[in-house]
């Protein structure tokens, strides 16, 4: 898995045209999303997360913690990002891994929103600047 985590002053998108033939089915009310103060986490999953997606999603969901306790972040936004790799693992385990990560962050105590799996998205970006405000991470199952 690819994350690319930006500390924002908001995060907004708004759902355009499905990127895939089954796109996640969403509600009038996740078509377009905003979250202040959030650490955006722009996430590629790879295929070779598909070996063991459990673990990729308990060491993202520590990486996100740490970079979240860092910058002093309560809010996360997972956003599904397929250009972060050129080797990503299917679709469906993909929206699973992503699902689990926002389920297990949301446990932890943090205001969490997912922007949509499988659809084209305009979005608008606050990054702050500071020296922490843009980190990547990489994580591959062990197994
Ligand atoms: N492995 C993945 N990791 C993260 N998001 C993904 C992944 N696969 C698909 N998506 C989601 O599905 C959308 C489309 O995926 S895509 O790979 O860019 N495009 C396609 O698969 C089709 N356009 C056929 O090429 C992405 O914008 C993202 O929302």
């Amino acid at each position: 898995m690819r994350m690319l985590l930006i500390h924002s002053d908001y995060l907004e998108y708004e759902v355009r045209d499905k990127a895939l033939k089954n796109p996640e089915p969403i509600s009038d009310e996740q078509k377009r999303g905003r979250l202040e103060e959030v650490l955006a986490v722009f996430m590629s999953v790879e295929k070779a997360d598909e070996s063991n997606p459990d673990e990729v999603v308990e060491k993202a969901v520590k990486e996100i913690k740490d970079v979240a306790s860092q910058v002093k972040a309560e809010r996360i936004f997972v956003y599904p990002f397929a250009h972060l790799s050129s080797e990503l693992a299917k679709p469906d385990i993909a929206l699973k891994v992503l699902q689990k990560i926002e389920e297990k962050l949301k446990e932890e105590g943090f205001e969490v929103k997912r922007a949509p799996f499988g659809y084209y998205k305009a979005f608008k970006l606050s990054c702050k600047g500071h020296p922490l405000a843009e980190l990547s991470r990489t994580i591959v199952p062990s197994g």
